[in-house]
C-alpha cells in the first residue's frame, strides 16, 4: 500500500533540498561584501536566520566594531533582507558622492506606503518628484538664502536666554521649544505662543513620535509579511492598519494646518523676512490644486526634520560644557576678548568669523555625538559592483555616520574625547573654512537644512557661553553630581539624545542678569 504521508514528506524534503541548493548556487555567484554570516539554510519564503553577531542595541557602535573585523563595507542578511553598512569616509564618498544615481534612493517599507510617508521629501525615492521637492525646499535653505532668517534666530534665541535666566533648572524644556519655535516662524510666520500647549506643535511632535515607533524595523508584523498590507484592519493581526490610519491623519494635519494659517494671514505676513510659505505662494506658477498640494508637502517636512535633530545637538552642547569645563572656559575667553566683559553686549552673526574656537566647538559637538548616528537609510536604484563585490538593486545601504565621525584618519587620535582643537591649526585658525559636518550626511541627499541648523546652533552656543557658566549639578550634600565623562548615556534611537541629565546654569555676572531682564521688559 502506498504510504501517502511519507511520500509527501519525501517530496517536501526533496523540494527543500533543491531550494537550498538553488540558493547556495545563487549566493556563490553573487559575491557580497564580507559580514557576519546568517544560518546557511534559508527558510522558504522567510529567508535566512540572521547571525547573532548583528547588533541589536546601539547598532552604530556594533557596526563600527564589525568594521574592524570585516572592513569598511559590511553586509548583513536577515530574513530575505540584505543591508550594506558603510563604515568609512572613503567608501561613503565613493558610493554616495561619486555614484549618486545608484545610492540616493530610499528603501521601500510597507509602513511607509500605509502611512503615506512619501508625501514628505525625506521618504521619497530618488526621482523627478523628489528632485522637485528638493529644489523647491533648497531655494529657501541654501547658505545665502538661510541668512535671511537670521533675525528670527536672534529673536528666538534671546527669548530662550531670558527663559534660561528665569528658570535655569527647566533648561531641557527651553531647549526643546527653541528649534520648533524658530522653524514655525521661518516657514509659516507662526509665533508659537506657548510651546507646551500649542496645537500645531502637539500634532507635529505626536506625528514624529508615532513615525519613529512604527518605522523601527520589525516593529510591525507587516514588516515580515508585506502582503498583509492589503488586508483590512478587522483581520486578526492587522492592527497596524489602525495605527497607519492614525499616522496618516496626523500627517495630514501637520501638512495642512500651519499651511492654512500662513495662507489665511499671508497679507499680514509680508514681513521682513517673509515666511517661506508666503514666498512659495508668490512664486507659484498657477496656484492649481496640484501645485498647492505640492507646496503643502514641501513645507510640511520642515518641523519634523528640524526640531528633534536640533534639540539633540543643543542638549549635547549643554552636556559637553558641563563635562569639559576647561573647554568651556577657553571658548568664553575667546568671546570675552572680542565682546568685552560678560553682558557688555549680545553676540551677533557679525562676530562669527572672529570666533574660530566657538566654530570648532560647534563642529566638535556634531562630530562627537552625531545626531542621526546611522543617518536616514538609503537604497540602491540599480545593481552595482564595488571593489569586486555585488550590491543588488533596491537594497538598503546605511551610512554609519558614527563610524565616519570617529575615524582617526580623518579626525585625529582619541576620537571619543571631546576636543574642538582637532578642527584648528596650531595657530588657532580653522583647518577648513567651508567645512560641512559629516553629521549632515553626504551626496545628493545631504541634509538641505544644514546651513539653517548651524545658524541656530551657533547663535545659541555663543550666546549661552557669553552669558552663562554651565557646570555639573550639585547633589543635596553639596558635591558635584557624577556623570560618566568617557561615555555619557545616550538614547538608542534613530535620533540619539543624551539621556535626561541635570546641570547648573548660572549668569556670569549681575550685568548679564540685568541685560536679560531687559529683554523680558521689551517683549
Ligand atoms: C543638527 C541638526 C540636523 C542634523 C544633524 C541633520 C541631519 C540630517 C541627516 C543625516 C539627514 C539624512 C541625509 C541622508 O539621507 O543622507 C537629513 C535629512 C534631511 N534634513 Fe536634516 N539635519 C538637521 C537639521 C535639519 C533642519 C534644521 C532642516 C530643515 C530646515 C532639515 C531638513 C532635512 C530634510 C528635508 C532632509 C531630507 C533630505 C532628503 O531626503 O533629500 N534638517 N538631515
Amino acid at each position: 500500500m502506498v504510504d501517502f504521508p511519507s511520500n509527501v514528506g519525501a517530496a517536501l524534503a526533496a523540494l527543500l533540498a533543491i531550494y537550498w541548493a538553488g540558493s547556495w548556487v545563487t549566493d556563490r555567484q553573487k559575491r557580497y561584501p564580507p559580514g557576519p554570516r546568517p544560518f546557511p539554510l534559508p527558510i522558504p519564503f522567510l529567508g535566512r536566520i540572521p547571525s547573532a553577531a548583528i547588533p541589536t542595541s546601539f547598532p552604530w557602535l556594533g557596526y563600527t566594531k564589525l568594521a574592524e573585523r570585516f572592513g569598511p563595507l559590511v553586509h548583513v542578511e536577515a530574513l530575505n533582507t540584505h543591508v550594506f553598512i558603510v563604515n568609512s569616509l572613503k567608501t561613503a564618498r565613493d558610493l554616495f558622492e561619486k555614484r549618486p544615481l545608484v545610492y540616493s534612493s530610499r528603501p521601500w517599507v510597507p509602513m511607509f506606503e500605509l502611512t503615506e510617508f512619501r508625501d514628505f521629501m525625506v521618504g521619497q525615492p530618488y526621482g523627478e518628484e523628489w528632485r522637485w521637492h528638493r529644489r523647491t525646499f533648497e531655494k529657501h535653505f541654501r547658505r545665502e538664502s538661510s541668512r535671511a532668517y537670521r533675525p528670527i534666530h536672534v529673536k528666538k534665541v534671546h527669548a530662550f536666554l531670558r527663559k534660561l535666566n528665569d528658570n535655569p533648572e527647566d533648561f531641557a524644556a527651553h531647549v526643546r521649544a527653541l528649534p520648533g519655535a524658530t522653524i514655525m516662524s521661518t516657514v509659516y510666520g507662526y509665533d508659537v505662543p506657548d510651546y507646551s500647549k500649542d496645537r500645531f506643535v502637539e500634532v507635529a511632535e505626536e506625528y514624529n513620535r508615532r513615525v519613529t515607533v512604527s518605522f523601527t524595523p520589525g516593529a510591525q508584523i507587516v514588516d515580515f509579511f508585506p502582503f498583509l498590507r492589503h488586508f483590512p484592519a478587522w483581520v486578526p493581526g492587522c492592527g497596524f492598519q489602525k495605527s497607519a490610519q492614525e499616522i496618516r491623519a496626523l500627517k495630514d494635519e501637520v501638512k495642512n494646518k500651519p499651511f492654512g494659517y500662513a495662507l489665511e494671514h499671508k497679507d499680514d505676513l509680508r514681513l521682513n523676512p517673509a515666511p517661506i510659505v508666503v514666498k512659495m505662494l508668490e512664486e507659484a506658477h498657477k496656484g492649481t490644486d496640484d501645485e498647492m498640494e505640492m507646496l503643502r508637502r514641501v513645507s510640511g517636512v520642515s518641523y519634523s526634520a528640524a526640531s528633534d535633530t536640533t534639540v539633540s545637538a543643543l542638549m549635547s552642547f549643554f552636556l559637553a560644557m558641563a563635562l569639559y569645563p576647561a573647554i568651556q572656559h577657553k571658548a568664553q575667553t575667546e568671546i570675552d576678548a572680542l565682546l568685552g566683559a560678560p553682558g557688555a553686549t549680545f553676540p551677533t552673526f557679525e562676530h562669527k568669523a572672529s570666533l574660530p574656537f566657538v566654530e570648532a566647538l560647534l563642529r566638535e559637538v556634531l562630530r562627537w555625538r552625531p545626531v542621526l548616528p546611522l543617518s536616514v537609510p538609503h537604497a540602491t536604484s540599480a545593481e552595482d559592483n564595488y571593489g569586486g563585490y555585488f550590491i543588488p538593486k533596491e537594497t538598503t545601504v546605511v551610512m554609519n555616520i558614527w563610524a565616519l565621525t570617529h575615524e582617526e584618519s580623518t579626525h585625529g587620535s582619541n576620537p571619543d574625547a571631546f576636543n574642538p582643537d582637532r578642527f584648528l591649526k596650531p595657530d588657532g585658525t580653522l583647518l577648513e573654512a567651508n567645512h560641512t559636518s559629516l553629521a549632515f550626511g553626504l551626496g545628493p541627499r545631504i541634509c538641505p537644512g544644514r546651513f539653517y541648523a548651524e545658524d541656530v546652533l551657533w547663535l545659541t552656543f555663543v550666546s549661552v557661553l557669553a552669558f552663562f557658566d554651565i557646570g555639573k549639578a550639585m547633589t543635596t550634600e553639596g558635591a558635584e553630581s557624577e556623570v560618566d565623562v568617557a561615555s555619557p548615556p545616550y538614547s538608542d534611537t534613530t535620533i540619539s539624545h543624551p539621556l535626561p541629565f541635570t546641570c547648573s546654569i548660572r549668569p556670569r555676572s549681575d550685568v548679564v542678569k540685568d541685560l536679560l531682564g531687559g529683554i523680558s521688559l521689551q517683549e
